[in-house]
């Protein structure tokens, strides 16, 4: 049985978005690796400032279609994409993209806590260290906002030099959203950002959810069909590398339009 938020007062239709509320549109995507097609088609519009899930049993494209959203995939030598991904109305995949800048505006965070062997303070300010930031005062400042942004400041304010291995798992979790959000993206992007944690750590990170999109367009992939429930605005259901349907999030759980979908929530596969 899931659980739904009932006040969904923030989700919007995502059939008919004006384009001032479009963060991201994908457009006729499609992704093979080798021979083998990943996604089908793809077509969606993504809500600025709103919590975006995608939902699908094991091996579907969740994790495929997030990657696609700040070219990760181009990692992949296999790899090959034709269709669209606009972000302001640019096709990320343009040749002139500097794709180092896209990466700077969309954000990622894995399944795995993975901060780098520095200190606390040091690790927030990774990123703009890399842009060339070393003025102590911006830094001091960037890592008390970025450490309130994620939640975590009241807990390591006295200790921003010890390392970040010093931090539980949940703690660490939160370091890399803090790092993330540093540099001031628009779009962050979490592939099962609770997977590896605890109850308690996974009920923070999903409360620290919620208040990112007052900030950032939030994209979330999970396995856990309650965790969608819980802190998305919208949910896409994909299935053998297809987007079978993408609606708000309680007319996704409670008036499934296909049958697919229908069978996923119910627990008939997956
Ligand atoms: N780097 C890769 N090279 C080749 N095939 C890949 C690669 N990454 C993913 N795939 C394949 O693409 C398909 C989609 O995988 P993807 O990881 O996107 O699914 P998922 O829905 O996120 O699954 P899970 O919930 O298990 O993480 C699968 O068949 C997978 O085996």
């Amino acid at each position: 049985m899931i659980t739904l938020n009932k006040d969904r007062s923030e989700a919007v239709n995502v059939d008919n978005l004006s384009p001032d509320e479009i963060a991201l549109s994908v457009r006729n995507l499609n992704l093979y690796y080798g021979q083998a097609q990943a996604l089908s088609n793809i077509n969606m519009d993504i809500p600025k400032g709103k919590v975006t899930a995608f939902i699908g049993p094991s091996g579907c494209g969740k994790s495929t279609l997030l990657r696609c959203i700040n070219r990760m995939n181009d990692l992949v030598e296999t790899c090959r994409i034709d269709g669209e991904i606009n972000l302001h109305g640019q096709n990320i995949y343009d040749r002139k993209v500097d794709v180092a800048a896209l990466r700077r505006q969309v954000g990622m965070v894995f399944q795995r806590p993975n901060p780098f062997p520095k200190s606390i303070y040091e690790n927030v300010v990774y990123g703009l260290r890399l842009m060339g930031v070393n003025d102590r005062r911006t830094l001091d400042e960037v890592v008390e906002r970025s450490l309130k942004g994620a939640a975590l400041w009241n807990e390591v304010k006295d200790r921003l030099k010890e390392s970040a291995f010093s931090l539980s798992g949940g703690q660490q979790q939160r370091l890399v959203i803090a790092r993330a959000i540093a540099i001031e993206p628009e779009v962050l992007l979490l592939d099962e950002p609770t997977s590896a944690l605890d109850p308690i750590s996974t009920l923070t990170i999903e409360e620290l959810i919620t208040e990112l999109k007052s900030k950032y367009t939030v994209v979330i992939v999970t396995h856990n069909m309650q965790q969608a429930a819980r802190v998305s605005d919208q949910t896409a259901f994909l299935y053998m590398g297809k987007l079978i349907e993408y609606a708000d999030t309680n007319t996704l759980f409670t008036t499934p339009r296909e049958k697919q979908t229908e069978d996923y929530i119910t627990g008939r596969y997956g």
